[in-house]
């Protein structure tokens, strides 16, 4: 046993989910189609990047040979796995192609439970949630009340929400009830206040999390969502990993919206650096100060949020790329009896209909090194039935009791 460090690269996926078609989503392939798009010159996009997707650390771990087992081909220009990774990749059995499901699931609780949504009609919310919103939340209206992506609806509704002072509330696939008000002329504090006045209004309907969506601009062309997002989520069905790592008297650091996702439920500390790179710098001074027993746990946001929902395939590879380019770090970082654990929540491929996740498998890479100092030796762990084997993987390794959803990968 030392220290934990479990990367989730939020929405990349690798395709290949048994039950895609009930989510309407048979064919995805988040990892699959970035790479074959990269490949056929679809993913150029001046002053960012060009050419075939160049993942070679990732491929090392394992990427390709992961995203291969899942989908059953390879993702183009993608580097055999290394001698040292231990790859694999795993299906969800959580009903939802959510973050809270796979994060959950990821930390060895799967959701036992449907969560509620919100139909496709205009208006979405049922009249008396919103009655009582604008009751409670002390609020003129809402605007929006439909599916929207989060960065339309501020062009189209962000200048009316300036003049009128009303929030937009909006849905989408996942189980949210997302709120955009403007930093100064609604208030960030405000909007803090009125998405927990929300979360309590909408636990009768089994929604997953509410969501304050802050932007700053004065015009449709200006608005610009910033890095104050708080999601407030309900709290997971029973103890997770998490809880089960400081019973054990080891400490939980959670970097990016981890704190958010868990509902603050079993986390040490939090550091909420905004973008990937800080996320990555964040993961890095964590692993720095963690100690033995420690789990280091921090989610990538920006491949979904900025590339995956805006199906924006140049983007979505350069990020990768940009991560990739930091793994070295990473494995600089490890000190003997190290594990990481590297994969994701759920898909959001880019190359998809509509703006939504999609329902893909995840790939499981691994790395580490022994107490003596040496790689941890290389394994194909195959396919697994269930995110949870990720999380008793990690609570093996640090020396936790086994729990009841999951079987440790090593
Ligand atoms: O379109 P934006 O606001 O980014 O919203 C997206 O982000 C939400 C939470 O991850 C998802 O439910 C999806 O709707
Ligand atoms: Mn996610
Ligand atoms: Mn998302």
């Amino acid at each position: 046993m030392s220290r934990a460090v479990l990367i989730v690269l939020d929405s990349v996926g690798v395709g290949g989910a048994p039950d895609a078609s009930a989510y309407g989503d048979a064919g995805a392939n988040t990892l699959g189609h970035i790479a074959e798009a990269c490949a056929s010159g679809r993913g150029d996009r001046e002053g960012l990047r060009s050419g075939p997707l160049l993942l070679p650390h990732l491929g090392r771990l394992g990427f390709g040979a992961a995203a291969q087992g899942a989908s059953g081909s390879w993702p183009a220009n993608l580097p055999a796995p290394g001698r040292n990774a231990i790859y694999g990749h795993a299906a969800e059995v959580s009903n939802g192609k959510d973050t809270p499901s796979g994060h959950w699931e990821i930390a060895a609780v799967p959701v036992p439970f449907d969560w509620g949504y919100f139909p496709e009609t205009e208006p979405c919310f049922p009249a008396e949630l919103t009655d009582a919103i604008v009751r409670e939340g002390k609020v003129p209206g809402i605007l929006g009340n439909k599916h929207a992506s989060g960065t339309t609806i501020l062009a189209e509704l962000g200048e009316e929400h300036i003049r009128s002072g009303k929030p937009i509330g909006y849905t989408s696939a996942d189980s949210v009830f997302q709120i955009a008000a403007h930093e100064s002329h609604f208030g960030l504090e405000r909007l803090y206040a009125l998405c927990e006045t929300v979360r309590r209004l909408v636990d009768p309907y089994s929604i997953g999390r509410v969501i304050a969506r802050p932007f700053i601009g004065e015009t449709a062309e200006t608005f610009e969502r910033t890095g104050n997002r708080r999601d407030y989520a309900v709290p997971p069905p029973e103890p997770t990993l998490l809880d089960r790592v400081i019973s054990a008297g080891g400490r939980t650091l959670a970097i990016g919206k981890i704190g958010d996702i868990f509902a603050h439920k079993g986390i040490s500390d939090v550091n909420k650096a905004s973008g990937n790179a800080a996320l990555t710098d964040a993961t890095l001074a964590a692993m720095e100060a963690a100690k033995d027993g420690d789990l280091v746990f921090a989610n990538l946001v920006d491949f979904d949020m900025l590339y995956g929902h805006r199906r924006d395939v140049p983007g979505y590879a350069a990020a990768l790329e940009a991560f990739d380019a930091r793994l070295p770090e990473i494995e600089a970082a490890l000190r003997p009896g190290d594990l990481v654990v590297i994969t994701a929540d759920h898909g959001c491929d880019p190359t998809w209909r509509g703006t939504d996740h999609t329902r893909e498998q995840v790939p499981i890479l691994a790395f580490g090194r022994n107490a003596d100092g040496t790689p941890m030796p290389g394994k194909n762990i195959g396919a697994r039935k269930s995110f949870a084997d990720i999380g008793e993987t990690v609570a093996a390794h640090l020396g936790l009791a086994p729990g009841r959803h999951g079987r440790s990968l090593l």
